[in-house]
Formats: structure tokens, C-alpha cells, sequence
């Protein structure tokens, strides 16, 4: 079966979070199920200078203000169609904001023109190439659906996953008459939300099916709590949402191979993880210590719940913990860790910025990895932390509480504990957490015993490459 996927990052050309890495893993897990995916990304500089070769599948006259091409290509092991249109693609800086951080301000454009372009090779834009299952990722594709809906192939079924609902994709309703949608589309049926265009409403209002990346986040996008306005919509589809745990690229992310660490190791000699450990230290900037090291790999965003652990510096310093920080994001939590560096020199280090290679080395060298988001559809760097050894702290939201097993009496007893978890998303109870890992780490056996069982559970594609699999054929079969 051959379905698109639409993207507006993809693992290993362009990525500034999880739904890179998703993208580029889960078409080489969906072969094992006889699912053959051709991924449909933007031509930014860094996907069109990394095509060796390529072959031009299609040419467009005009693509929302300017000429375009199609560009076929493999790239390492993606089936890739590349959307190559300069005037939308083709500029230094962010793929979603310039140099100054600030959308790029026609971001409306670039992606309505991405998703058009997904619903006419549906219909035979390509010779030879007809995708019956169009797979759309985050509202920079999810109008995909609505092209489908309103003049496209309707033998065509459209998936829409979620990866984060806090990112929507809203613009004023001055831009509808430049979509290329008939006006009936401008309807509470449609794209409108709330007068303006909402490009991820639009999108599930129009899909054939919806998932996101967690059953837990699934339940939850459906109150006011999490469903960030989108609530009710998704209670009136309920039937058609459903929740698929991400797995992970067990290739890029194999503590045994992995070539960003100091040593490789496997479960059953995680004390060569301590080579990494130093080498973490040392790029950090930090003492020698026998107490635990906690790494910290992410966006600086008020999501992931940074400012908690910004508040529990102090705290975790004075119990004998050190802290790594990689990340980069909003301007006042990036200024709250360098401070926390250089109040605690030797004990708190950070590094601004986005190192791909690093946030490996961080995965291998750190005792615990911290994940105190508010809101986490899966999250991905608790599940490199199960397979790295390095002990997941998580709070209890979204896919943390799906994947990871709070070590509480029974479950340490019981020799099934990977984690600790906490609830709810406070600073005082992540201080309480922070303490009890502490304390666990003091104990090596139970700690080792935790570790082991981390890095022993799957938390590959399998299983959810199937569900996927599962859902494209339900879709097809009702064509
Ligand atoms: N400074 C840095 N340097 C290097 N690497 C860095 C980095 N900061 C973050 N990363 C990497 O970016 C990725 C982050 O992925 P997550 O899934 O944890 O969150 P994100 O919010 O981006 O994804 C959204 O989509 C994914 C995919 O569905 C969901 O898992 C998640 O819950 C949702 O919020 C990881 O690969 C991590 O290692």
C-alpha cells in the first residue's frame, strides 16, 4: 500500500524537535508491514543541498506567487518528494522563524501551498504515482484534509496526527481568499475558527482520521485542560481519534553502536556508561562527584515545565546532584540556567544552543534525565533515556505517564520500575521527586536493577508501526 507523507521536518535533513524524528523513523518501521511511504518536505536549503541525486517529477506554473518543482529522491532509506519553490523555501534562517526568532510572516502561504500540493498528487499530479492514504503531521500539513475535502480525490483518506495541539496554526480571515478553496470551506465545517483560519482545525474537522502520539494524550486533549480550545471539536470526532505511542529510530539511538559517545555499552555493562559520564563532566564544565548527574535535554519552554526545575536548582545542588542543561528557547529561562552555572560552578552547566551530537552524549553520560513538562503529547528524550540507562524523571501528563514505570515500593518489589514520576506538575512536588531519586541512587543495587529494566523495554516501532498499519488499511478499505 503506498501512502504520502506530509511534513514540515524530517530526521536526518531538517529538525528542531520531535516531529523530526517521528517522520524520519516511522516510514522505515512502516516497511515491515508491506506500507510503502514516500514523504512529501519542503525544499529549505538543508534538504536540497543534501540530494545527491535527484529527479524532477513534476513542474508547477505557479505555486501560491511563484514556479515550483518536484523533486524525487532516497535519502537515507526516505523516499523522499521534495517541494522545491525558492520563493517559499529557499531563505537563511529557521524553517518556521527568521534570524530574530519571529515567524516568518508567510508561514500561511509556505504550508497551505505544502498540503495543496500533497492533495494533487492524489490527484495524479505525478504518472504512475496515486497515494490512496495521504498522512499529514502538525498543522503545517493538516490542510491537506481540507484540500481533499473541498476539490480533491475523494477516494483519497486523510490522516491527521497531532504531535502538539498547543501549535495551531491561526491567521486572519483576510488570507482565505488566497487558500484555493471554495468559499463553502469557510464554514465552522471548514477552515473557520473563531472568523479567522485555523490551519490545525481546519485539518481535523476535514480528516478521515486523527491520531496523536499517546493514548494518555489522546483522553486528554479532550477537556479544556489540554484541548487547548480544540476540545469540543475533538469530543464530536472521538471515534476517530486515536492515540499511537511514538517509538524511537533504534538505529540512531543504540547505546551499543552509537558513534557521539565516549563508549558504547548495552544493559548488561552499563558501568561503561561512566566514560560518558566524564566526558559529560568535562564538557560541562563539571566537578568529579559521586552524587547523580541530571541531564536536561529540550526546548526552554514554559511546556516543559522548565521553570519547575529552574526553581529547584538550589535544591537539588545542596542534596549532592549535579545538573547538565542543553537547550535553547525562551529568553528568561535560558537567562534563569546560565545564572544557575554560574551561582554553582562546578555543579550546574550550561549549553546554549541545539547540539544533536551532544544531546546523544547526554543521554549516554547523565544519571537521570529530567522531563517535567506540564503538557507532553509522548515525548521522545524519556524514551532515548529508558534505552541510554539514564533513569527517566518525568511528570505524570501525556505520553510520560504512558512509558515510563514510578518506582514506588510495589513496582521496585516487584522488579518492574523505570522511572520516577510525579503529580501534579508543581515545584514543590518535583523537589519531592528530585529527593526520591536521590535517595534511589544511593541505593546502586534497586538503581542498577531500574536501569536495566529501562533499557530492556521496548520502545521501538514495532508495535505502533503495526496500529499505524492497522489504520491505513481500515481507511482503505472503506474507499
Ligand atoms: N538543544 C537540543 N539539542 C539537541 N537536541 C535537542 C535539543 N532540544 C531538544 N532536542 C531533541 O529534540 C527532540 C525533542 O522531542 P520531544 O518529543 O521530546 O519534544 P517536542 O516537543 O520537540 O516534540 C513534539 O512532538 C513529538 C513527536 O511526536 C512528541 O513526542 C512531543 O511530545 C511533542 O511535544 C528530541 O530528539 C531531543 O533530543
Amino acid at each position: 500500500m503506498d501512502v504520502l507523507s506530509v511534513t514540515s521536518e524530517i530526521f536526518p535533513l531538517v529538525k528542531t524537535g520531535g516531529l523530526a524524528d517521528v517522520a524520519g523513523a516511522l516510514p522505515l518501521a512502516l516497511a515491515a508491514h508491506d506500507i510503502s511511504v514516500r514523504t512529501l518536505v519542503p525544499g529549505y536549503p538543508a534538504v536540497t543541498n543534501a540530494l545527491k541525486r535527484g529527479r524532477v517529477v513534476a513542474e508547477i506554473g505557479d505555486l501560491f506567487g511563484g514556479s515550483a518543482k518536484l523533486v524525487a529522491a532516497r535519502v537515507g532509506g526516505l523516499d523522499l518528494i521534495v517541494l522545491d519553490a525558492e520563493h517559499l523555501f529557499d531563505r537563511p534562517g529557521g524553517i518556521y522563524v527568521d534570524d530574530f526568532g519571529k515567524d516568518w510572516t508567510d508561514n500561511w502561504q509556505r504550508f497551505a501551498a505544502l498540503s495543496w500540493v500533497a492533495a494533487e498528487l492524489a490527484k495524479g499530479m505525478v504518472e504512475g504515482y496515486r497515494p490512496r492514504i495521504i498522512h499529514a503531521h502538525d498543522w503545517q500539513a493538516a490542510m491537506v484534509a481540507a484540500y481533499v475535502a473541498f476539490g480533491g480525490d475523494q477516494q483519497t483518506r486523510v490522516v491527521v496526527t497531532i504531535h502538539n495541539i498547543a501549535f495551531q496554526g491561526q491567521f486572519g480571515a483576510d488570507i482565505f481568499p488566497h487558500l484555493r478553496l471554495p468559499d463553502a470551506a469557510f464554514t465552522m465545517h471548514g477552515v473557520e475558527y473563531y472568523g479567522g483560519v485555523g490551519f490545525l482545525k481546519g485539518g481535523l474537522q476535514c480528516a478521515h482520521a486523527i491520531t496523536t502520539v499517546s493514548p494518555t494524550y489522546a483522553r486528554e486533549i479532550r477537556t479544556p485542560e489540554y484541548g487547548m480550545g480544540l476540545e469540543g471539536l475533538l469530543n464530536q470526532r472521538g471515534y476517530d481519534l486515536h492515540g499511537i505511542l511514538n517509538g524511537i529510530d533504534p538505529v540512531a539511538w543504540n547505546p551499543q553502536t552509537d558513534p557521539a559517545l565516549a563508549a558504547n555499552y548495552a544493559a548488561a555493562n552499563t558501568k561503561k556508561r561512566s566514560v560518558n559520564k566524564l566526558a559529560l563532566t568535562s564538557r560541562f564544565n563539571l566537578d568529579h562527584s559521586e552524587g547523580p548527574l541530571f541531564g536536561l535535554v529540550s526546548r526552554l519552554t514554559w511546556q516543559k515545565g522548565i521553570d519547575l526545575i529552574a526553581a529547584n536548582i538550589d535544591w537539588l545542588v545542596s542534596l549532592g546532584g549535579q545538573l547538565a542543561v542543553l537547550g535553547s528557547g525562551e529568553a528568561h529561562l535560558e537567562a534563569a540556567m546560565a545564572d544557575a552555572a554560574v551561582r554553582h560552578p562546578g555543579r550546574v552547566g550550561f549549553v546554549q544552543g541545539y547540539d544533536e551530537d551532544l544531546s546523544h552524549l547526554m543521554q549516554g553520560g547523565s544519571d537521570i534525565m529530567l522531563v517535567p513538562s506540564r503538557f507532553e503529547p509522548c515525548g521522545l528524550t524519556q524514551l532515548y533515556g529508558l534505552r541510554y540507562g539514564a533513569v527517566p524523571l518525568v511528570s505524570r501528563v501525556g505520553g510520560l505517564a504512558d512509558t515510563v514505570i514510578d518506582a514506588n515500593e510495589a513496582a521496585i518489589e516487584a522488579g518492574v520500575a523505570t522511572g520516577i514520576q510525579f503529580s501534579p506538575v508543581d515545584s514543590q512536588t518535583l523537589g519531592e521527586a528530585i529527593l526520591r531519586a536521590i535517595n534511589l541512587y544511593a541505593e546502586p543495587e534497586t538503581w542498577s536493577r531500574m536501569q536495566r529494566k529501562g533499557m530492556k523495554t521496548d520502545v521501538s516501532w514495532n508495535n505502533s508501526a503495526g496500529k499505524y498499519a492497522m489504520l491505513y488499511q481500515n481507511l482503505a478499505a472503506d474507499q
